[in-house]
C-alpha cells in the first residue's frame, strides 16, 4: 500500500464518522455556507499567481513548522500578494483542521483553497461550510466519472475546483467543467519530484485551461523555470513554511521576483 492508499482508506473511515455526528443540513446552518465565494480565476490573474500553503507537516517531510499560527502566516501571505492560500484540513497526515480554515476566514479576503483528499459529497458541504472557496480533486483517488459529478456538485455550491493531475493517463481526468488542471511536480506514490516531467505533461494539456504547477518548488530558479514554461499559477508550501516566519520569506520572495 502506498501512502495515497493509506490517506485514502483512512480518509474513508473519518468521512464515515463525521456523518454519524453532522449531518448535510446542519452543515447548511453554518454562517459561512451562505457567503459568496472569492474567485481564483480572478486573483491568479490580477496578484502573483501564487498560492501559498498553510502546512505544519507532510508524509514526506515530517514536521516542517508547528510553532507558527494560520492567521499570523495566511495575513502576511496576503498582504505579499498571495493569489490565494492553501490549507490543509487532514488532520492525520497533515496535521491540519477545520479550526485552521475557520480561524482565518474572518480576516483575508482572497480565496482559500480546502486542501483534503475529497471522496465523498459531503466534504463539499464542509468545505462550504467552513468558508472555502476553492476544493482540490486529485485523479489518482477518483474516476474520471467522479470527477465530473464532484465538479458539478461543487459549482452547484459556488466552490471553484483545481483538479491534480500528475501522468500523462490522468489527462482523460480532465472536462471542461474544471477551473484548474494543477499538475504535481512531486509523485504521491514515490515523492519524487520532477519539474521536467510536468512540463511535458502541459504541453498535452487543452489551451484553453488554467494549468497550476504544485509541489516541489524549492527555489527561485525552480520558480522562474516553471514560469517561463508558461503555468499561470503555482502552489508553494514547504519552501516558505520551513522558514521561523513564513509570511516573511513569502514577501522578499515575491520581491526578488518581481511579481
Ligand atoms: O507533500 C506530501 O508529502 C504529500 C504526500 C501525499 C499526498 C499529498 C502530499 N502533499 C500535498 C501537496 O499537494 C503539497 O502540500 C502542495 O502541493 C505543496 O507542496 P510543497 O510546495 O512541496 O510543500
Amino acid at each position: 500500500m502506498n501512502i495515497l492508499d493509506k490517506i485514502i482508506e483512512r480518509k474513508k473511515q473519518e468521512v464515515t464518522e463525521a456523518k454519524s455526528k453532522i449531518s448535510i443540513e446542519q452543515l447548511k446552518d453554518s454562517e459561512f455556507f451562505g457567503r459568496p465565494t472569492l474567485s481564483l480565476k480572478k486573483t491568479l490573474k490580477s496578484k502573483s499567481g501564487i498560492i501559498t500553503e498553510f502546512k505544519r507537516q507532510s508524509p514526506s517531510k515530517g514536521i516542517i513548522n508547528n510553532k507558527v499560527s494560520p492567521l499570523e502566516v495566511v495575513s502576511q501571505y496576503e498582504k505579499f500578494g498571495a493569489s490565494a492560500v492553501s490549507i490543509l484540513t487532514d488532520k492525520y497526515f497533515f496535521g491540519g483542521s477545520f479550526e485552521d480554515i475557520l480561524s482565518v476566514r474572518n480576516h483575508i479576503n482572497i480565496p482559500i483553497l480546502r486542501k483534503d483528499f475529497m471522496i465523498d459529497e459531503y466534504q463539499f458541504y464542509e468545505a462550504k461550510s467552513i468558508g472555502a472557496d476553492v476544493v482540490l480533486l486529485i485523479a489518482s483517488c477518483l474516476s474520471p466519472t467522479q470527477v465530473s459529478e464532484f465538479t458539478e456538485l461543487a459549482h452547484s455550491l459556488d466552490l471553484e475546483v483545481l483538479l491534480e493531475i500528475h501522468s500523462e493517463e490522468e489527462l482523460k481526468h480532465i472536462n471542461k467543467n474544471v477551473d484548474f488542471v494543477g499538475i504535481n511536480n512531486r509523485n504521491l506514490k514515490d515523492f519524487k519530484v520532477d519539474l521536467q516531467h510536468s512540463v511535458d505533461l502541459k504541453n498535452q494539456l487543452p489551451k484553453d485551461i488554467f494549468s497550476i504547477a504544485e509541489s516541489g518548488i524549492y527555489n527561485e530558479e525552480d520558480f522562474i523555470f516553471l514560469k517561463e514554461k508558461g503555468f499561470d499559477g503555482f502552489l508553494m508550501g514547504e519552501y516558505f513554511m520551513k522558514n521561523e516566519n513564513p509570511g516573511e520569506k513569502f514577501g522578499e520572495f515575491v520581491s526578488k521576483m518581481r511579481i
